[in-house]
């Protein structure tokens, strides 16, 4: 068994086209039912399979920054924003384990529908080899089933404790339950557009913000 050093750390990546509850209370959930020392949130510049955002990335980081500025142990992390081209996760756990050193447990969370589209991610197998994936699921289980290809992969992977992420850096995958609260960007988006309110989908000065410059084409204070 490998040696590890402190609490994990764990990513959270997205769109984040805004950010709004969805994204916030899970990650709370991640942070205390893995006990991480931190979890960050990463804004991606370019998504690398999805249309790009409405919202450039400095103004989506920002909004980010607004929505976890009261709330211990959430920390926004603005490597993707550096990098040109598309912003691949390996590239992001690469550059991540080079800072934190070898030891350190490091987590990726993804929703199960992220995982089971894994294998077209770029250079998939090797994200096992920088972190731990936290697959968030509804209730603990997968869904739907996965491809041979990825059940194969995941089979000698696959813990069923947290406890079991502490005791290696790298390269076990965990599923793991987290509320779904019934929001997403995109419903923010559409409501904006119809010049209506979101408050209450996300932290008020996120609202506020985004209400006092118009975004989304709501109509500008
Ligand atoms: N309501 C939600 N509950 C739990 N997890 C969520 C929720 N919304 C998004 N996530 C997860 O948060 C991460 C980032 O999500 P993303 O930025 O794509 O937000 P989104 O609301 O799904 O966006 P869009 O509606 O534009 O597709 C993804 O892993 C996604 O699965
Ligand atoms: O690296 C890849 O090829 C890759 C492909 C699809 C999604 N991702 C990552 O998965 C996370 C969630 O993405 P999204 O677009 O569903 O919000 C985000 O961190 C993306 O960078 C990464």
């Amino acid at each position: 068994m490998s040696t590890t050093a402190g609490a994990p750390v764990a990513l959270l990546g997205g769109t984040f086209d805004p950010v709004h509850y969805g994204h916030i209370r899970p990650a709370i959930e991640l942070l205390e039912g893995l006990g991480l020392s931190e979890l960050r949130l990463v804004p991606g510049r370019v998504p690398p399979h999805r249309p790009q955002p409405r919202l450039d990335a400095q103004t989506r980081t920002h909004l980010l920054h607004l929505a976890v500025a009261n709330i211990p142990g959430l920390v926004v992390d603005e490597r993707e924003l550096q990098r040109a081209g598309p912003s691949y996760t390996s590239d992001t756990l690469q550059g991540l384990r080079r800072e934190l050193g070898p030891e350190r447990p490091l987590c990726f969370a993804m929703g199960s529908d992220a995982f089971r589209s894994l294998p077209h991610w770029h250079r998939w197998q090797t994200l096992a080899e920088q972190a731990h994936l936290v697959v968030t699921t509804r209730g603990g289980d997968s869904g739907e089933p996965l491809s041979p290809e990825l059940a194969e992969w995941l089979a000698p992977r696959q813990v069923q404790s947290a406890q079991a992420l502490r005791s290696t850096p790298a390269g076990r995958v965990l599923f793991h339950p987290v509320s779904r609260l019934e929001i997403s960007a995109t419903g923010v988006r559409r409501l904006m557009a119809q010049g209506r309110s979101a408050r209450g989908l996300m932290p008020d000065p996120v609202w506020e913000a985004m209400a006092d410059a118009g975004l989304y084409g709501y109509p500008q204070q």
